[in-house]
Formats: C-alpha cells, sequence, structure tokens
C-alpha cells in the first residue's frame, strides 16, 4: 500500500458536506499532509449556515429564501385587455363582416389604474388600455388598428372569439398558490415576483459580514508613501471585492503590522461585527510571523500544510469568545486569491445557505502544455474563452504566488490534479471560470 493511503479515509467514510462524491486519497500526497478536499470539509463542516430573519425584498439580490412563498393575489388579478382597443362582447360581433360591418358605440374609456370597476351593456364597447380590467360584460378585445371609427362610434368588419386578447385572471400565478420554494436564490426575476404579489419582506439567511485583515509591516496603504522595502496592501482590497462578489459584506480593515498585541486587539475589536474572519500573511515560523503566533496559542485555530498551489500554507478555527469562525490565507497576492476561490468562497456560500458551495468545473482544450509536480493540485492561472471550435483554455505565462500582475489577465484556473504531471495541448481539463454566477 503506498505510504500516502494511511491517512486516507478520515473523510472519505463521511458524507460529504462540499457535495461533492468522496475521492480516494492521491498516491503522491506526503503523509502529514491535508488534500485540498480535507480542509475543505474541515471548513465547512466547522461552519453552518446563519439564521434567517425579514430582509427587505430590495435587498435580497443573493440570499437565499427561507420560507416558502405563497401568492395572496392572483395574477393578472382580473381579466385584462392584453392590447389597446376595445372592450366588447363577443355575441355582438358574431354576424360582423366586410360588406356587413357592425357599428357599436363607445360609451367610455378605461386606463389601468383608474380605480372604478367598469360594465358594457349589450351593443355597446369601451376603449380599453393594455393590462386594464375587463368591464363586466366583455369578453374580448378588439385591437384599436384592426378597426376604423371616430370618438363616438367603432365599426368592426370581423367577428370577435371570446377570449380574444384577454389576459385571464390568475392564468400566471394562483392566489393560495407557491411561488417561490423554499431555498430559492433570489435573482432579478424572483426579486420582480416577490414585488408583484406584493412581498416587501421575506424570510432570508442574510448576507454573512466578513472581517478581512491582512498583515505584514512592510504594507502600506494605497495611496500612501512607499518605502524602499514596502508594499501596497493589494490583499485586503482583492479579497473585500471577492467577498462582495460573493454576495456578503466585507468590512476591509487593512494591514495591521505584525505586532502580536496590535494583532490580537485589532482581531477582538472586530470580531462584534464579524461571521467570518479573513486573513491574509503571517502564516511562516517566524517570531513576525503573526497570525500563526497569535491565533497559534489561542489553541482553537489549526494550521495545516495543505497539498495546494499556490496556497499551502492555510489555517482554521474559531477565535475568542464569540466562536468567530476565521480562515487564514498565506500572504502572497496569488495564493490568497487562489486560496479565497478554493475555502472562503465555499465558506460563505455555506454561511449564506446556498449551494451548489463550489464554483462549477467546466471542460476545455488546453492550448498549451502544462507540466506539474506531483503531490499536489495545482490551480494554474488562465484564459477562457469561447471559439467557434468550443471552449477553449490557454495558461498565462508564469506560475509564481507572487505574480499579481498576470493574475489580473486570468480569467479562469486550471486545474490539475495531485497526481498529474503533465497535461498536453489538446487535452480536455477541468477549468473554473472565475467571476461567473453559479
Ligand atoms: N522556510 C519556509 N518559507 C516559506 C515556506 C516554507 O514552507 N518554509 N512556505 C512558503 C509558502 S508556500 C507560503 S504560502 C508562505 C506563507 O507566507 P505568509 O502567509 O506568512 O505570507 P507573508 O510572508 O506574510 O507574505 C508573503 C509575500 O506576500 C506579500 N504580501 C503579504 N501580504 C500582502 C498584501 N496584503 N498585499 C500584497 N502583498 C502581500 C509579502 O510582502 C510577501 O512578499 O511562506 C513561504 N515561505
Ligand atoms: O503555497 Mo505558497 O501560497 O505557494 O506561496
Amino acid at each position: 500500500m503506498p505510504a500516502g493511503d494511511s491517512t486516507s479515509g478520515t473523510s472519505a467514510t463521511q458524507s460529504s458536506t462540499s457535495g461533492l462524491p468522496q475521492r480516494p486519497r492521491p498516491h503522491s500526497i506526503a503523509p502529514g499532509r491535508l488534500t485540498v478536499e480535507d480542509h475543505l470539509e474541515t471548513i465547512l463542516r466547522g461552519i453552518g449556515p446563519l439564521g434567517a430573519y425579514d430582509q427587505p425584498v430590495v435587498e435580497s439580490l443573493g440570499l437565499s429564501l427561507h420560507e416558502e412563498v405563497v401568492s395572496d393575489i392572483d395574477l393578472p388579478r382580473h381579466d385584462s385587455a392584453d392590447v389597446d382597443g376595445y372592450a366588447v362582447s363577443s355575441a355582438d360581433l358574431a354576424r360582423a363582416n366586410t360588406s356587413d360591418p357592425v357599428e357599436l358605440p363607445i360609451v367610455g374609456e378605461i386606463v389601468a389604474g383608474s380605480g372604478k370597476p367598469f360594465a358594457i351593456s349589450a351593443g355597446t364597447c369601451v376603449s380599453i388600455m393594455t393590462g386594464a380590467p375587463l368591464p363586466h360584460g366583455a369578453d374580448a378585445v378588439v385591437p384599436m388598428g384592426d378597426v376604423e371609427g371616430d370618438h363616438q362610434r367603432v365599426v368592426f368588419r370581423r367577428p370577435a372569439s371570446p377570449g380574444q386578447r384577454v389576459r385571464r385572471q390568475g392564468e400566471d400565478v394562483t392566489a393560495g398558490s407557491v411561488v417561490l420554494p423554499e431555498g430559492a436564490v433570489l435573482g432579478p426575476r424572483e426579486i420582480g415576483l416577490l414585488a408583484a404579489v406584493g412581498r416587501s419582506r421575506v424570510k432570508a439567511r442574510p448576507r454573512p459580514r466578513v472581517v478581512i485583515l491582512s498583515t505584514g509591516r512592510e504594507l502600506r496603504e494605497p495611496g500612501e508613501h512607499l518605502g524602499h522595502d514596502s508594499v501596497y496592501d493589494g490583499n485586503s482590497s482583492m479579497i473585500a471585492a471577492a467577498v462582495r462578489a460573493a454576495g456578503a459584506i466585507a468590512f476591509r480593515v487593512g494591514a495591521v503590522g505584525d505586532d502580536p498585541r496590535q494583532f490580537q486587539r485589532v482581531l477582538s475589536d472586530q470580531l462584534v461585527r464579524a461571521d467570518l474572519v479573513i486573513t491574509t500573511g503571517g502564516l511562516g515560523h517566524s517570531r513576525r510571523d503573526v497570525v500563526r503566533q497569535v491565533l497559534g496559542s489561542l489553541g482553537t485555530v489549526q494550521f495545516h500544510d495543505v497539498a495546494l498551489e499556490p496556497g499551502s500554507d492555510q489555517g482554521f478555527g474559531r477565535v475568542y469568545d464569540e466562536q468567530t469562525p476565521i480562515i487564514t490565507l498565506p500572504g502572497d497576492p496569488v495564493a490568497a486569491f487562489v486560496s479565497f476561490e478554493v475555502f472562503v468562497l465555499p465558506a460563505i456560500r455555506r454561511l449564506m445557505g446556498r449551494v451548489p458551495y463550489r464554483r462549477p468545473q467546466v471542460h476545455a482544450v488546453l492550448a498549451q502544455d502544462i507540466v506539474s509536480q506531483p503531490g499536489h493540485r495545482e490551480y494554474v492561472r488562465a484564459v477562457f474563452e469561447v471559439t467557434h471550435r468550443g471552449a477553449k483554455v490557454t495558461p498565462v505565462e508564469g506560475r509564481g504566488a507572487h505574480l499579481v500582475g498576470r493574475l489580473a489577465q486570468a480569467n479562469a484556473l486550471i486545474v490539475v490534479g495531485e497526481d498529474e504531471t503533465a497535461l498536453n495541448l489538446g487535452d480536455t481539463v477541468r477549468t473554473i471560470v472565475l467571476d461567473r454566477s453559479f
């Protein structure tokens, strides 16, 4: 049995929180390393969906519904006109033809929203606007353009069939019926429907509040003066944007240096507003690596060597009395980004009660060879495009975890499996297309 198999099965024997079938532990992973799947599973098990409460419908984009929504009303609310024209009783026009037309007097005008119920008697018609309720006595609408006449009377040269150009009451939504099931994710169309049936608030899981801290005494806020050995804090802005794109609320604290007391103070101050804390950097083993230092000594956060490239240094746990979940990401920007995609995005989706947790993978034809070391799963930055010949993916030049400029050229990540050492031009490869809603 390969050495790597000795630690398999810890999560393989249990049902998968990540919703994917459990795969056997890849042979090439060194003992003691966690697989990406193991670490993700630990995070998803350690985080549950937030409790639902009443939310304004207008603010609910991307939230998941925590009630079954039943409409109190019919839509359309009444039989109503499907076109601007004349509401008639079809019986009155039964014998209308070109040589012997039927003339009806116009007894009024019904505009949508006029608020008054209306009725016509046999031998009359009324002018009606699209969406306005059909008057009692009428069962059809004849479009304005199909007839002649003036303001007083209309000449009909054709019969009308009962129900013609009429929108039936309740044909779309029936009062008492379920319009959205529990768990539905509220997009523009769902929000439109909720509003159309008169809901101003719904019970939904809220947006998670995510606090983002970056660590490192070399970090400077963009816009400030840059010393000769300092770097701009790109990570906290990048992660905050990714958090927002995931549908959560981002509180970007920015860089906190690497003084343990200051880090501890900022962290505990921030917990009141956090459902989740994300840090970047400070995961090394030196005295200066403040995240590992401070959180390691709390005993509630575990740090792991994860078989992930880039982004092998990872940590997860809960902190302080609040037991707030915290995910610690590596400092190198590409490592931080990839680990966000792999671990934090699913965690946010889980807090929101949204499935699937992970971005779907698509298949694309590889446009250039990739060589990879076995023993970890690599996410290779790439450009995905759909050409007339189908989906194609081209790696972006450079694989270093620091190449933030090249990261912005990519719109996809190619997944190179743990045991894979080469993907060749023309191969169909697993690709994660970034920035798409799912
Ligand atoms: N002796 C060893 N050294 C390292 C190992 C190892 O196993 N042994 N692993 C490497 C790997 S892999 C990783 S990942 C990193 C872990 O690093 P940290 O998470 O502690 O990251 P930092 O040292 O804080 O920063 C790394 C790099 O990224 C820059 N950085 C950090 N934060 C930001 C930010 N907010 N915006 C922009 N750039 C940032 C930072 O300046 C560094 O250049 O350890 C490796 N080393
Ligand atoms: O795993 Mo580290 O994040 O490559 O730089």
